[in-house]
């Protein structure tokens, strides 16, 4: 079911960069350092985003199978400061994402974690920010240990987004609509007239 306010987001990136710690972050406020990482783990949460109510579900899973690619609307693509590899892989799984998409817009955002470990950091923001560009997406930095404030805005703002792109989606309806009547419209002034 797709109500206005029901957003259904998916959180992949290469193992062990922290998406089950940034979303227990999230939920809760709260970082656990170590998550059973075993099963597929799926989350409902109720928010409020600019005032208006959200309820939200997000898949933390073990594996990109496509029956998520399609339920999702949103993705979050974590990446780990700390780590090259781990940028390397969002190039993969948004490859992977596009082929089972195909035809539906991709909604997503980049968030570096782990920027608590500032002194193992091996990627650049310059170096994120350039891939972020080629993606065409929306790139935050934060860690699940540190502020909860920007853990919450790295999730607001892909809800932000996910939004945005229903909307796009509507206007585009919208107008096609309005062609196809201009053009029966046409049509049946040309019988009419019998030219
Ligand atoms: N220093 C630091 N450690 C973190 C941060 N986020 C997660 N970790 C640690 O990184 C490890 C992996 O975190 P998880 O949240 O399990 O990562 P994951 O991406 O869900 O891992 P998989 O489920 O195995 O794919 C754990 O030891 C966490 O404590 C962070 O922001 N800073």
């Amino acid at each position: 079911s797709t109500t206005t306010n029901h957003i259904r987001l998916m959180v992949v990136g290469q193992e062990g960069v922290g998406k089950s710690a940034l979303i227990v972050k999230y939920l809760t406020g709260r970082f656990i350092s170590e998550y059973q990482s075993d099963f597929d783990w799926k989350y409902s949460y109720q928010t409020n985003i600019e005032g208006e109510q959200v309820h939200m579900e997000i898949i933390d899973s073990l594996t990109i199978d496509d029956t998520h690619i399609v339920w999702a609307e949103g993705f979050m693509m974590v990446y780990d400061v700390t780590n090259q590899d781990s940028l390397l892989k969002i190039e993969q799984i948004k490859e992977r994402l596009d082929s089972v998409r195909s035809t539906k817009i991709l909604t997503m955002i980049m968030v570096a974690n782990k920027t608590d470990m500032e002194h193992c950091r091996t990627v650049s923001r310059e170096q994120a920010d350039a891939l972020a560009a080629r993606l065409s997406c929306g790139h935050v930095e934060c860690s699940a240990c540190g502020p909860e404030a920007e853990v919450r805005f790295a999730f607001d703002e892909l809800c932000r987004e996910v939004a945005l792109a229903r909307q796009q989606s509507a206007k585009k309806r919208e107008r096609r609509r309005s062609s196809l009547s201009q053009v029966r419209q046409g049509l049946k002034m040309l019988v009419q007239t019998g030219k």
